[in-house]
């Protein structure tokens, strides 16, 4: 048997950092899980118990923190960058670096209809989260996107017109509930290098907000035919409106909520248009994903 493929790091590493305005007694908060594995002439450390070739993950955990104190950690696709860098410059045995962050949500609280200068609170379980591959001579993948972003509408949602044979119960429907949890990732260009990052850093959170703006006003606004047809509204929409991003993917689950027949107690009448108790369905769930691609 060979060594076929390895790399390993610290997972987990919980970062918050805060900015203090001196000035106007602003502050602003981040918080972060990060990720970072390594790749290179790391194999001795695998089948000879050579531990010579280790960065310790202790010692990768601590370098997150210094670095997160000696640069900034937004946007997390610069951050990433500076990280995944940071290993493959300071160690010659380590060509890659895949670096993962999940930034949580702080939002600042407005309070008396002002924002308040130091307090935040977590409104929703949604992250904003980047994969950065650093490969030496090569250059710097970034893969950014919104994880966990909870959507649902009660109506402006159809479903029929789908293969009807003998393994087919569902009902075809004009009128439904459509849930999901946004899973949507845009890949950038390649960048050459560390320095062509910091030279498109506004490019970074312009691309989040129109994402989320894109996959949130569509899911309103359009009639969905299905999900399938939706997501693809919204993948089209952000690559037309981020000229820097090649592909767009997005992986939704479909969050059924079921009719609950009630007409067993005294008639009552709960489905088709009566419907309005309905039962939300754990699982299982439909699970539909897409990449598109800009030509
Ligand atoms: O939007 C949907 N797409 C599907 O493929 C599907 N299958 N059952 N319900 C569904 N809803």
């Amino acid at each position: 048997s060979k060594l076929a493929a390895a790399r390993y790091g610290k997972d987990n590493v919980r970062v918050y950092k805060v900015h203090r305005d001196q000035k106007t007694g602003v502050q602003t908060v981040v918080e972060m899980t990060i990720c970072v594995l390594l790749e290179g002439e790391i194999d001795v450390s695998y089948t000879k118990a050579d531990n010579s070739v280790v960065v310790a993950t202790d010692s990768m955990k601590n370098t997150i923190f210094i670095l997160a104190k000696q640069h900034p950690v937004t946007p997390p696709e610069l951050f990433g960058s500076i990280i995944g860098t940071h290993f493959i410059e300071t160690y010659k045995h380590i060509h890659v670096a895949h670096v993962n962050i999940i930034t949580h949500r702080w939002t600042r609280m407005t309070i008396d209809g002002k924002p308040h200068p130091h307090s935040f609170l977590r409104d929703g379980a949604e992250t904003r989260n980047v994969q950065v591959d650093v490969t030496e001579g090569k250059g710097i993948e970034i893969a950014s996107s919104i994880s966990g972003l909870h959507v649902l509408k009660s109506t402006g949602s159809e479903f029929w017109g789908f293969i009807r044979d003998e393994y087919t119960t569902l009902p075809e429907t004009r009128d439904r509930i459509l849930s999901t949890e946004v899973d949507a990732t845009w890949k950038w260009k390649k960048f050459d290098s560390l320095q062509a990052v910091k030279a498109d850093i506004p490019k970074f959170d312009r691309a989040w907000s129109l994402a989320r703006e894109i996959t949130l006003k569509t899911f309103a606004e359009e009639v969905s035919a299905s999900v399938q047809a939706t997501m693809y509204k919204m993948a089209e929409k952000i690559i037309a409106a981020v000229p820097d991003v090649e592909t767009v993917d997005y992986s939704l689950p479909n969050k059924h909520y079921f009719e609950v027949d009630l007409s067993w107690h005294k008639g009552i009448k709960n489905t088709g248009k009566d419907a309005e108790v309905y039962a939300p369905q754990s699982g299982p769930n439909g699970l539909i994903k897409c990449t598109v691609s800009r030509s």
